[in-house]
Formats: C-alpha cells, structure tokens, sequence
C-alpha cells in the first residue's frame, strides 16, 4: 500500500502530476491537497480504472491534516512560477512561506514521509523544509528531496537532439550536479553517456551547458507570462516520485539525482565536500535509494578544468541561496 500526496494539486504542475501518479499502479492512495479545485480533479481523476484511490482536500476542515495522514510519498509543487525577466529567486517572497506552513503540518501528521519539493527556488524551499522539521526536532535527512530530475531529463533531450536521434534519449545519461537554478546547475558533459558530448569543442560544450543551465528560461519565455515548464516537470516529478516508491516498496539499487542534504548517507557527502572544495549542506547529487530513504551520496568523480570552474561559480549562490533558506526559519542562522 503506497499513498501519495499532491500539495498544490489543482496547478499546472500539480494537475498533470496527480494524473501520472495516478496512472501508477504501485499508487493505491493518492491524496491532492490546494487551496483551490481539488474536488473536481479528484473526481476527474477517480473515473481512471487505476487502483489508487483518489481524494481531494482543501482547507477548511484540517484538509491538510486529512490529506497528509498515513502518506507515504509527499510531493510539492505549491507556490507561484516565474513570469519572464524574473529569477526563481525572486520567488522566495511568496513561495517560502507557503513551503513552510505546509512543512508545519507534515511535521506534526506525516514526519516519516518521504518529501519531494518541486517548489522554487528548490536551492531555498529544501533548507525552509529542513529547518521547519529540524524545529518539530524530526527531521530526517534521507527522507528529503529537492526535485532536479528536469535538468537531468532536458540534459538527455538536448543531446539526443545533437545526436540528431531523439529516440536515444531516454538512455543517455548526462550527470547534472549542484542545485536547480542557473548557474548552480552543473552538468558534466564529459560524463555523458553518450560520448560524442565528452569530444566537443569549448563552443559546443559552452552551448550545451548553457542550454542545460537556463532550459527553465526557454520554457518561462514560450509560455510568455503563463508560467514555466509544467507538463516535462510533472513527467520529471512521477519519474522521480516512481523511483522513490519503487525504493521503499524493497527494490535495490535504484539511482535517482536529486538536491539533499550532504549528511544524508553520513559519508559520502564528505567525498562531495572535498571533490567541490566546500562544506556545503545542500548539494544536487545522484542518492541511491532504500525502503528508508538515501542510502548512499554519489561523488562527482573526474571533472575536466571547464567542469572544475563551473563548481567553483556554483558555489557563492549556493550558499546565499541555503543560507537564505535556513534563516527564513531561524533568523539566528544568518
Ligand atoms: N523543481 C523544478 O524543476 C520545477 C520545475 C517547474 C516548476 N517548478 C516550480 O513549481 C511551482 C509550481 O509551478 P506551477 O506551474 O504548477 O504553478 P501554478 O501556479 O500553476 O500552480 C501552483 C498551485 O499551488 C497552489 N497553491 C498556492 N498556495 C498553496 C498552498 N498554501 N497550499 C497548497 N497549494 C497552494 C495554487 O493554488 C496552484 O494551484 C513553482 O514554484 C515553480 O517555479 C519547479
Ligand atoms: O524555470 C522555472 O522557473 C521552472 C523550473 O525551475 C524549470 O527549470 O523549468
């Protein structure tokens, strides 16, 4: 038995994620929660001869509360997305507080809940969730998950489309480190499974980053203020949420990148910290995943000197962006 839980499920990442979720049969509860709509995606949804059995909430009447009891899976993507011109940082304003009262309330109804925040800037609302649990003094760090699955999917996409054969993307495999905005978006090219990225020139491998680092943008600037990407982050969103789920129902060895706390696995967090040469808390790494959360941190493993100087401009908006996170919840920690 799995329940999942959709936290701003009536948006346009949310709607389209509840609906892939539900269409996984591994799901046999699925709880959507937002301020607004769910009774009717719920009841759209529940016409689906899927086993899950759907249920929607809002607020009035503890439906956070009702939503959130006995979830298994928690996945967020509540809050605004950015209109062109805008950072994702510029949606802290709204989006922290709205991360942290729905922390508030998985704290106190579903701390042993794995929770996967898609909410931006994900560099941020993955500390505000930490501190928030830190508080109700259950924080687990294995449990905790900022969603970067989008880069790393747009990673294959883009080189596949290089390839010129689109075909291969869902196999080819381009390691993406760091966090999940611009700059801190660290792809290893020389990585990819692929090899013909790994035998660019500094041109192409500039282009090739570059479209990695700010995907979100091209997406942000189409939809032209209706929003950024929603339907490849659901697809993102349930192929993470599925691995995770696969995990905790037993399966081994299942690899997923993902935006955690360093001490997670109580090692290998260390290997990352030395390979980037800072104590940094927060870092997108792949985990290996058990019924119990992340079992182990990968390490980044050979970075060519382009890659080492892309780590190094990562690294100051990191830590402005955990910082501003962790003292949004104790403003002692600034
Ligand atoms: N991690 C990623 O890779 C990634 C990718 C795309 C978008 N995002 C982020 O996901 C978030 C959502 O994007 P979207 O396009 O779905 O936005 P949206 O506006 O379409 O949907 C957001 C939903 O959240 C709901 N909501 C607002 N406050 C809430 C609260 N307190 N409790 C529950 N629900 C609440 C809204 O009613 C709305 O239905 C944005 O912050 C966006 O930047 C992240
Ligand atoms: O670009 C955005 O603001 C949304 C998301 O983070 C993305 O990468 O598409």
């Amino acid at each position: 038995m799995v329940k999942a839980v959709v936290l701003g499920a009536a948006g346009g990442i949310g709607q389209p994620l509840a609906l892939l979720l539900k269409a996984n049969p591994l799901v046999t509860a699925l709880g959507l929660f937002d301020i607004v709509n769910t009774p009717g995606v719920a009841a759209d949804l529940s016409h689906i001869a899927t086993p899950a059995k759907v249920q929607g909430y809002l607020p009035p009447d503890g439906g956070l509360k009702k939503a959130l009891t006995g979830a298994d899976v928690i996945v967020i993507p509540a809050g605004v997305p950015r209109k062109p011109g805008m950072t994702r940082d510029d949606l802290f304003k709204i989006n922290a507080g709205i991360v942290r009262d729905l922390a508030e309330e998985i704290a106190i109804t579903a701390p042993k809940a794995f929770i996967l925040v898609i909410s931006n800037p994900v560099n941020s609302t993955v500390p505000i969730v930490a501190e928030v649990l830190k508080k109700h003094q259950v924080f687990d760090p294995k449990r905790l998950f900022g969603v970067t699955t989008l880069d790393v999917v747009r990673a294959s996409t883009f080189v596949a489309e290089i390839v010129k054969d689109t075909t291969i993307s869902p196999n080819v495999t381009v390691p993406v480190f760091g966090g999940h905005s611009g700059v801190t978006i660290v792809p290893l090219l020389s990585q990819s499974s692929h090899p013909l990225p790994a035998s660019f020139d500094q041109t192409a491998r500039e282009a090739l980053t570059k479209r990695i680092q700010f995907g979100g943008d091209e997406v942000v600037k189409a939809k032209d203020g209706g929003g950024s990407a929603t339907l490849s982050m659901a697809f993102a969103g349930a192929q993470f949420a599925e691995k995770v789920i696969r995990a905790l129902k037993g399966e081994k060895g299942i690899i997923a990148p993902s935006y955690v706390h360093l001490a997670a696995d109580g090692a290998g967090g260390k290997t990352v910290q030395s390979e980037i040469g800072k104590d940094l808390t927060y870092f997108s790494v792949p985990v290996e995943l058990g019924t119990s959360g992340i079992v182990k941190i990968g390490a980044l493993g050979p970075t060519n000197d382009y890659e080492k100087s892309l780590i190094r401009a990562a690294i100051p908006d990191l830590e402005d962006n955990i910082s501003k996170g962790e003292s949004f919840i104790q403003p002692s920690k600034l």
